[in-house]
């Protein structure tokens, strides 16, 4: 549940309808990009791991490192913000395998998360509205069924994939196709 006032998804929305080629609960989803400060293996990165779960969501952990402190001793809360960015992103990009990029993201931080402790975050697919897509997520300290210690809710939004070439670097998206290829990821 939220602080930030207002209904959660704030339009009507749709149920979302998992991609065919979906991976099944209980997959290891592995590395996305191997640049990517959230998954990759960057140094000072948050090297988050991700798996399906049941019902439409996708579990991710990440061991908090001196790398992460904002306060001493504590994770940064801009980091920890990046961590959901990354798990929500995961739960669209594996489970509805459209092309999307994060329009909005909120977080509530509830209780610290100091250095040396594991974030268990579960992602879930809350809807979509066209090109919208809602999705939340809750991360618990220490377990999968330890105390909230942020949740967090945005909303993605699909574009085409021009938009990472537009923007982005072409170079390093031939090298993601040509990994998902050798991984056999199917768009
Ligand atoms: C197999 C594959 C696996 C892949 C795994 C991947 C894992 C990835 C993990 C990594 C994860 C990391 C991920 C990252 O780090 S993504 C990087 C961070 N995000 C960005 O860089 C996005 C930058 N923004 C944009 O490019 C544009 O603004 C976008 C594309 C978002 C929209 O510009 P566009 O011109 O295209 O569309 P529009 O403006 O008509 O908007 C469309 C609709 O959306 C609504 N709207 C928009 N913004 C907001 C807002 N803030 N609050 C509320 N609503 C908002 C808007 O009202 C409209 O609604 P409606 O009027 O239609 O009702």
């Amino acid at each position: 549940m939220s602080r930030v006032p207002g209904s959660w998804p704030p339009v009507e929305i749709e149920p979302p309808v998992l991609h065919p080629n979906a991976p099944a609960p209980g997959t290891d989803l592995g590395v996305h990009f191997a640049e990517c400060f959230g998954c990759g293996e960057v140094e000072g990165g948050l090297h988050l791991r991700s798996s399906v779960g049941d019902d439409q969501t996708v579990q991710s952990k990440f061991t908090v490192t001196r790398a992460h402190q904002g306060a001493p001793g504590l994770a940064h809360g801009g980091l920890l913000a990046c961590a959901f960015d990354e798990a929500l992103g995961s739960a669209v990009g594996n489970l509805l395998r459209r092309p999307a990029v994060t329009g909005r993201l909120e977080t509530d931080f509830r209780r610290p998360v100091p250095v040396g402790s594991t974030l268990y975050i579960e992602a879930r697919l809350d809807g979509t509205a066209g090109r919208k897509i809602y999705v939340s997520a809750d991360g618990r300290l220490d377990a999968p069924d330890g105390p909230v210690a942020v949740s967090a809710r945005g909303l993605f939004v699909q574009v085409g994939i021009e938009h990472f070439s537009t923007h982005g670097d072409p170079q390093a998206l031939e090298k993601l196709a040509e990994a998902q290829r050798k991984n056999q990821i199917n768009p």
